[in-house]
Parts: structure tokens; sequence; C-alpha cells
């Protein structure tokens, strides 16, 4: 065995089998990991306890666990896609690349959920299938992340131009719908998904309903928050 395959990478929590909740791939069976760290602190983040260390304990929620360890354990289900979050991901990309190669040459779908801020390496792009890459509109960041913090304008041409990027907003109100046209044209992204921020069925329904309108009207998609519909704000769904 190579070294690399055995270098630990930070990890919040794996899970699954369950169902992709989000973007172009959401009602698939796949396996979960989420890394631990994000270089964001949003307001309304759902996985807090990947980088909020004054409300959490970094030696509670996270564990190093080497890349063999993870292939072993996505290899013991059937399941096809594996999909790696976070926190955000990419902060981990070399310790991930041994993973992301060693999964896809079994035969596994690699998606990664990525904030949009780092630009994968070569490597990364060959082996995985798709990013659903979530840039943060200022509403969603919050103050204390400037336009320089969340909008990489590198990283984000990089994404579009890797051809395996699918770009997937999450909105909480009208004024980031015109937020997310103009880094659309601006970076070029494409597909665009939209996809209610919330954690309860009934925000999450209550967004898409007027979501849909305004997401047909730019022919961009809608997505939706499955695992949110089906088991609410739980862990490990
Ligand atoms: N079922 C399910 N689907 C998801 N899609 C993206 C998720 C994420 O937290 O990045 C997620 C998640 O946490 N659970
Ligand atoms: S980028 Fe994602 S994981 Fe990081 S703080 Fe924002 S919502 Fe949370
Ligand atoms: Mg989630």
């Amino acid at each position: 065995m190579n070294d690399a395959i055995t270098r630990p990478l930070l990890v919040a929590e794996h899970f699954g089998p369950t169902l992709q909740g989000e973007g172009s791939s959401a009602g698939k069976p796949a396996l979960f990991i989420r890394l631990s760290r994000c270089n964001l602190s949003c307001p309304a983040c759902d996985t807090p306890y990947t980088w909020d260390w004054s409300r959490f304990n970094p030696r509670l929620e996270a564990r190093k666990i080497t890349a063999d360890a993870l292939h072993r354990w996505a290899m013991s289900y059937k399941t096809e896609l594996v999909v790696i979050t976070g926190g955000e991901p990419l902060l981990q990309q070399d310790a991930l690349r041994p993973l992301v190669r060693s999964l896809a040459i079994a035969g596994r779908r690699i998606e990664i959920e990525t904030n949009g801020t780092i630009a994968p390496d070569p490597d990364i792009i060959e082996y995985v299938s798709q990013f659903n890459v979530s840039p943060k509109t200022a509403t969603f960041a919050g103050s204390d992340a400037t336009r320089v913090h969340r909008i990489n304008p590198d990283a984000l041409r990089n994404f579009a131009s890797s051809q395996k990027a699918v770009f997937k907003f999450t909105v909480s109100s009208a004024e980031d719908l015109d937020e997310i046209s103009l880094h659309a044209a601006e970076f070029g992204l494409e597909p665009v998904w939209i996809m209610p921020e919330g954690t309860t069925p009934e925000v999450v329904l209550g967004r898409m309903s007027w979501l849909a309108e305004e997401v047909i009207k730019r022919n961009w998609n809608l997505s939706g928050r499955l695992h949110i519909l089906l088991w609410g704000d739980q862990r490990g769904r």
C-alpha cells in the first residue's frame, strides 16, 4: 500500500447509505463523508460542528481517519455514489486526493460539495464525477465575510471550465437572486441550481413555493432538500 492512502483526513462524520438530498442527484442512494473545518463562518450554516469552536469542541467533533479506512468503509456498501462534504472539504485536498482516486478506480461516483473558494487540483478534477459548488451570497455568508472571502473568481472560473461543476446556490431572500444572476454572468456559472435555505420541512417547502416561479423565469433549476423533508435536521441523514 502506498503512503498517501494512509495519510489521515480530519473527519466530522461519515454516514449512510442515505439519499442525496440536494441538487441534480437528489434521490440517489449515497454515502456521505463530512470533513471537518471550514474557511467561512456563515451564520445560517447547518453544520457548525465542523468549524465553530465557540459552540463545539474540536476534540469531540473531529477524528483523524485514514483514506484507506474510509475507502474500506465505502466499499463495504454497494452504494455507487459517495458524497464528500464539509465544512469545506477542499481545505484537505492533499489528503483527499488518494481517497477520491481509489474510490473512482473502484467504480464509485464521487461528488464533492464545496463552497467554491478553493480551486480543485487536476488530479481531483480527473477522478471526481461532479462538483456541487455552492458560492455564498452576501446574505448567506453574513457580515463577517467580505466578497473577497466568499467569492474567489479564479476558483469559480476553474470549476466552470472543469465541465464537472453544477452551481447550487442556497437562497433565503429574493435579493439573493439578482446577486446570483450577476455571479453566473461574470464567471460563466452553468448550470445554476437554486435551493432554499432551511432546516425544517415547513421552511424548505415555503421557500420552494415562491422560488419556483423565479427559477422558471430565469431558466434555472430548483432543488429541494429531500433529507430535511424526510427526516428534519437529523444528523447522519
Ligand atoms: N442526505 C443528505 N444530502 C446532502 N446533500 C448535501 C449535504 C451536505 O450536508 O453537504 C447533505 C446531507 O447532509 N444529507
Ligand atoms: S461555507 Fe458551508 S460549511 Fe462553511 S460555514 Fe458556510 S455553510 Fe457552513
Ligand atoms: Mg447538510
